[in-house]
């Protein structure tokens, strides 16, 4: 079952091995929503997919509506081949008909097998129908060029056997005249015996006309068994419940958060270029620059930024940003764990949580860490802005978060508010009051796990200095707030449990070894000792020779120094025989 939509929903879940399969040479044409189930708006919007695909049931044969959740693993690949970057929303009836844009726009040549005709017939096709017998009902719709209900009841009649359903436009007057038609849109029948006549409906809609031609005599419902279903095979993995305390705030959510941009949300952009890649060197900088901890993820994000700073290329292919994630360099201590491993953001329900809430912790991180450290941005030429960290993530959540209706939410908020934000304390609480006023609007929405209520953040009885009553009515302690998201969000409050790239364990000194202060996670790790798929951890590339260690640098740079040291070793010798040959031939030509 799909996380959003299940089997009993009137429509087909689709993974990356079934999606192919079944729209590929398709008798039938396929709508197919990629939605991500962390997006809120995907969850308020699923009520109104499966309407839809209630509403246009009866087009099976015609269309199939499908859903593919991006946010899954696996379908990963497939949501970047098909260019997946937003999630929009649409209405039942907008959406309906641009179903039927599609199925009409097809050329005869490529129109799916079982989609029928749309197109308006005129009335040289129709007029000669009048008066002859046949072995079935023909309805013919006439109505104004722009309306789609003649479109939508041949649809509706596809699967009924008995009835045939032709649509003619207002234009065709010679028809017009014929049926005696003066009220658009009309439906006219054509009996079986060869007698026509006008229908009488309730209402000039679809539903009246559907109905009206479904009761009709001899009228039955197709069996449905000759329309193929493709039997899904995407299998939900449940992930096992990781114990966390809800008073810090874990490593592993922010790496995770890291990877899923890095690998999945920008996996759909195929180059960046002009603005959109000035976007992502800026957040690049930013996290190289203020991710706490000064571990393997900074110095990919730090090897990652030099790279983008030194190449002055106006545009760049994400293959080789992913190429350099991946650390394909090799180069020592730099490594990304390339998995999701949610702890403060995972969820009771699936779905749920994950990304969107590791986006809010890393970027509330880097607030804090920015306010503790305001010049770790200087010459970065971010420093000049009063709000850098909030500006980069207007620019990201605006250009490259899967989530529109969020980045359209969060732009308004920052285009009328960031004006007044001058320094980083106003920084990190702007962010604070911002996520706070999003926590009001979702509260008890769809995408709210129960399990992690939205409301406003922290409570009374997390941060009990943070709140006060004033005249009875509850305000904020501003002083207190900005202790907690200190303290908080804070380096010394980082949890490295269950992070994919935890902290180097302590390497047993060697005998003689000179005792060596641990930097700790904290203190810039060098990379995980499971260093993963890709990964190098810098602890396994290095040697113990008397006492001191040597990483792979310094194993190369000892390689340079001695081979430079021999040749010049060699040139000396080479310069001294030559000149001590000529001062032997100077010599025996004098004595002579
Ligand atoms: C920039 C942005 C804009 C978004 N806009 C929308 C939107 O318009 N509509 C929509 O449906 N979804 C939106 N989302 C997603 C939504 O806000 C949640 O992230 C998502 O629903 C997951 O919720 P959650 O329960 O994990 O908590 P989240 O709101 O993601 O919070 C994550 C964690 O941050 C902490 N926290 C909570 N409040 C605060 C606070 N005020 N200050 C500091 N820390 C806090 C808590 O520990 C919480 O568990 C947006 C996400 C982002 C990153």
């Amino acid at each position: 079952a799909g996380r959003l939509y299940t089997e009993e929903d009137p429509l087909v879940i689709l993974s990356s091995s079934s999606l192919k399969p079944a729209v590929t040479n398709s008798s039938s044409a396929w709508i197919v929503q990629f939605y991500s189930s962390w997006c809120g708006h995907c969850i308020q919007y699923s009520g109104t997919w499966k309407s839809l695909a209630q509403d246009v049931r009866d087009w099976r044969p015609a269309v199939g509506v499908a859903v593919l959740d991006c946010a899954q693993e696996e379908n990963y690949d497939v949501c970047k081949e098909f260019n997946i970057k937003f999630y929009p929303t649409f209405k039942v009836s907008s959406v309906r008909q641009l179903l039927i844009d599609v199925l009409q726009n097809h050329t005869e040549l490529d129109r799916p097998e079982r989609c029928p005709p749309l197109r308006p017939h005129r009335s040289a096709e129709l007029l000669p129908l009048l008066g002859q017998r046949s072995d079935h009902f023909t309805a013919v719709i006439v109505e104004e060029p722009e309306s789609y209900v003649g479109r939508e009841v041949i649809l509706d009649l596809l699967q009924f056997s008995g009835v045939e359903v032709k649509r003619a436009v207002s234009s065709e007057l010679p028809l017009l005249d014929a049926l005696n038609i003066t009220v658009l849109p009309s439906i006219y029948l054509l009996q079986p015996n060869g007698t026509h006549t006008h229908l009488h409906s309730e209402k000039p809609q679809r539903f009246f006309f559907s109905s009206l031609l479904r009761s009709l005599p001899g009228v039955a419902r197709q069996s449905s068994s000759s329309v193929p279903v493709p039997v899904d095979v995407q299998q939900q993995s449940s992930e096992p419940w990781r114990e966390f305390d809800r008073s810090l705030v874990y490593l592993a959510d922010l790496e995770s958060g890291l990877h899923y941009l890095l690998r999945v949300e920008l996996a759909s952009h195929s180059t960046l270029e002009g603005a959109e890649l000035q976007v992502f060197k800026d957040f690049v900088t930013l996290v190289a620059k203020l991710y706490p901890g000064g571990g393997s993820v900074v110095k990919l994000m730090e090897t990652l930024s030099d790279w983008l700073l030194t190449l002055p290329l106006p545009k760049i292919p994400y293959q080789a940003v992913l190429d350099l994630v991946d650390n394909k360099m090799r180069i020592s201590g730099a490594y990304l764990g390339a998995e999701l491993r949610w702890v403060g953001c995972q969820s009771s329900r699936a779905g749920l949580r994950g990304y969107p809430c590791s986006l809010w912790t890393l970027f509330h991180v880097l607030t804090v860490q920015h306010d503790a450290r305001p010049d770790a941005l200087d010459n970065t030429g971010l420093e000049a802005d009063s709000a850098p960290v909030l500006q980069v993530m207007r620019r990201y959540i605006r250009t490259f978060f899967g989530c529109q209706e969020c980045g359209r939410h969060f732009e308004a908020a920052a285009a009328s508010g960031l004006k007044s934000v001058h320094n980083p304390e106003e920084q990190l609480l702007w962010l604070w009051q911002q996520h706070n006023a999003v926590n009001t609007r979702l509260a008890g929405s769809l995408s709210e796990d129960p399990l992690f209520p939205k409301a406003p953040w922290p409570s009374a009885s997390v941060c009990p200095s943070c709140h006060e009553e004033r005249n009875g009515v509850h305000v904020w302690n501003r002083d207190g707030v900005l202790l907690f998201l200190r303290r908080h969000y804070g380096a010394a409050n980082l949890s490295p449990r269950y992070a994919a790239t935890p902290p180097p364990a302590p390497r047993p000194a060697p005998p003689g070894a000179p005792p060596r202060s641990d930097p700790g996670w904290e203190g810039g790790g060098t990379g995980g000792e499971d260093g993963g798929d890709g990964g190098d951890g810098g602890g396994r590339a290095g040697l113990w020779i008397l006492g001191v260690g040597f990483n792979s640098v310094d194993m190369s740079l000892c390689v340079l120094l001695y081979v430079s040291s021999c040749l010049f070793l060699m040139l000396l010798f080479f310069f001294f025989r030559v000149r001590s040959r000529r001062w032997r031939l100077t010599r025996s030509r004098l004595l002579v």
